[in-house]
């Protein structure tokens, strides 16, 4: 991961979520009312044994004022029963408080991470697999959702698990004390010594979880291409060399971790035997009372089992600190094309220019060197040129996916930079050289651009684009579902509604990169003059191979390497008679009077 990740990923996370804390702390003191109230039965048998034991000197006796031994055993059970009462209650309140603080932090750092990585630049995008960024927002959010929900509460039981019955010991015995409390430094250092050899272990885990999600997005997005070559053995074997490396890393950490749990056992053996020999021959010396001795040894059970739990819990904190560590390291990667803070009048006018535009990607060398462009408000201007000469690389500063390496792209005469979204994206339609369709129904996608457009309106802007046809012709028409599990459509099919959903944002600016590179020349030439009529109240600026879209553009620049070689009206151009003019011979099939001399 890109960003710096905090050495303490969970103290991190404690100081972001503020509002968190008020029903932390009512969990907390759930859960100690209820570890209080699971101590106190432990106690009462105690006390039970001594009123069978010592009759009318037992202390229930004494402190209740109470002389019969059937009235006092009554009361015994009586405080039992509210104890239980208050256990239980204290139980489902703390099991309510931990799993919603749990699933309120899940839910609220889920969202903050996703909306984070909705607005980090396309460039970060594009330089990792989504799936990895799939990964933090969803297994190790979930991670850290675990180890909130059950995690947290079980450390804390333990500590104060430690503490109860340590203060039971420490006001019977002293030396029982000591003894039952023999383990404790062992398993407290163990853990410690533990915690430091699983920490790098956990960390390289959720690696290999991210790099497995990543590898198995990547081959479902390209499933028909694997098909198509036949490499599904190739793909199988690919996926099992990266599920193995997520294994191994999982095995190592749970070799490591698992080895602390016989650690664990041994020291509790110590303890208990220590507990069980010498305080039973306290009570033969007549030093221990029976009751007391009985008392301890259930302590000593209590206090000694719960910690083989350790281990689990030690698992459990490591998976989530790991995660913690991830998903703040996601919220940490700064954004570097930061909106502006200049709104513009409305209605944009759109005007765009480009001025000295230097840009290429991440340290590659640029791809644009000094573009100087101007498109008039109103006026739809073309950007034609090779494959690979830089025209989606313009059209991606115009939309400011990126910012220039040098020099200036301006919008009113504005610089990108310093406008908000909604004056700058927010004025503009664009459509990509791949569409894409998000799941729900055909008018859904086409009013993605303006939710609130009404159906007449989603019908006339698929009409604008051609696409009305066939969306009718579909089996439910506009409510036909399309994206994930919807129909199926074709290129064309997809490219028309893409269009359609662009013109029915009504904007100043108009943006479509190769947005009729899939249909057949028929409908191009109905699109085209739909087009034109949908352009005259704005700015467009088109890419295309086909010169016969855009010969009707108010001007027609031509890129060659990153550089503007000609520019001007279809006629000017073929009169110039240069490259522009040669590529027209080659795609009307005029003879090249140059091929001919
Ligand atoms: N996201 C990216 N990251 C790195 N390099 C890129 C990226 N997109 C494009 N490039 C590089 O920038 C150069 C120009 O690409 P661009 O997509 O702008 O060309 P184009 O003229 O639109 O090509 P085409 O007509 O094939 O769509 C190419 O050399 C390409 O490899």
């Amino acid at each position: 991961m890109s960003a710096t990740t905090p050495d303490r990923p969970l103290q991190a996370l404690w100081q972001r979520h503020r509002a968190y804390r008020r029903r932390f702390v009512l969990a907390v003191v759930m859960s100690t009312l209820n570890k209080v109230a699971d101590v106190v039965p432990e106690l009462l048998i105690g006390a039970a044994v001594d009123v069978v034991v010592r009759g009318d000197d037992s202390l229930v006796g004494a402190v209740l004022g109470v002389e019969s031994r059937y009235a006092q055993l009554g009361w015994l059970a009586a405080i039992n029963v509210v104890v239980w009462i208050v256990e239980s209650a204290s139980q489902y309140a703390a099991d309510v408080l931990w799993r919603g603080l749990a699933q309120g932090v899940e839910h609220d750092l889920r969202v903050e991470a996703y909306d984070h990585a909705q607005h980090l630049d396309m460039s970060w995008h594009e330089s990792r697999s989504s799936g990895s960024t799939l990964a933090t927002l969803n297994d190790d959010v979930n991670q850290l959702e675990r180890f909130l929900d059950v995690g947290a509460p079980a450390i804390l039981q333990t500590v104060l698990n430690v503490l109860l019955v340590g203060a039971v010991f420490a006001a019977s015995s002293w030396t029982l004390l000591l003894l039952a409390f023999t383990p404790i430094p062992v398993i407290v250092v163990g853990s410690l010594v533990f915690q430091r050899r699983l920490e790098p272990l956990y960390a390289r885990v959720r690696d290999a979880v991210a790099d497995l999600s990543g590898a198995l997005a990547a081959n479902l997005a390209g499933v028909a291409t694997i098909k198509a070559f036949t490499a599904e053995d190739r793909e199988r074997e690919r996926i099992a060399g990266v599920s193995s490396a997520y294994r191994e890393a999982n095995r190592a950490a749970i070799r490591s971790s698992a080895a602390f749990v016989p650690l664990v056992r041994m020291a509790i053996l110590a303890g208990f035997t220590c507990t069980l020999l010498l305080g039973g021959w306290s009570v033969l010396r007549g030093d221990l009372a029976v009751g007391l001795y009985s008392v301890l040894v259930f302590m000593t059970q209590r206090l000694l089992w719960p910690l083989t739990e350790v281990a689990t819990v030690l698992d459990l904190y490591q998976r989530g600190r790991a995660s913690t560590q991830r998903i703040l390291a996601l919220l940490a990667v700064p954004v570097s094309v930061p909106a502006g803070s200049t709104a513009l009048a409305r209605p944009v006018q759109g005007r765009i220019e480009l001025r000295g535009v230097r840009a290429g990607y991440a340290d590659g060398p640029d791809v644009l060197h000094g573009v100087d462009l101007v498109v008039p408000a109103g006026e739809t201007h073309a950007i034609v040129g090779a494959t690979g000469s830089g025209k989606s690389t313009l059209l991606r500063l115009v939309l400011r996916f990126d910012d220039p390496r040098e020099g200036r792209v301006l919008l009113d005469g504005h610089d990108t930079r310093d406008l908000d979204w909604d004056s700058l994206r927010g004025s503009m339609a664009y459509v990509a050289q791949d569409v894409y369709m998000f799941a729900g129904t055909i008018a859904d996608n086409i009013a993605y651009g303006r939710p609130e457009a009404s159906r007449e309106e989603v019908v006339a802007a698929a009409e604008a684009a051609t696409a009305r046809d066939f969306v009718e012709a579909t089996a439910a028409g506009f409510d036909t579902l399309v994206g994930e599990r919807g129909v199926t459509l074709s290129g064309g099919q997809r490219q028309r509604l893409a269009l359609a959903r662009a013109l029915l944002r009504r904007p100043s600016v108009l943006v479509l990169d190769e947005a009729t590179s899939a249909v057949d020349n028929e409908t191009e030439a109905a699109i085209q003059r739909s087009l034109r009529v949908a352009t005259r109240s704005c700015t467009a600026l088109v890419v295309a191979h086909r010169l016969s879209t855009v010969r009707h553009a108010h001007r027609i620049w031509v890129l060659d390497a990153g550089r503007v070689t000609e520019a001007g009206t279809h006629d000017e151009l073929l009169a110039a008679d240069g490259a522009y003019a040669a590529l027209w011979r080659v795609q009307t099939g005029e003879p090249d009077p140059v091929a001919l001399r």
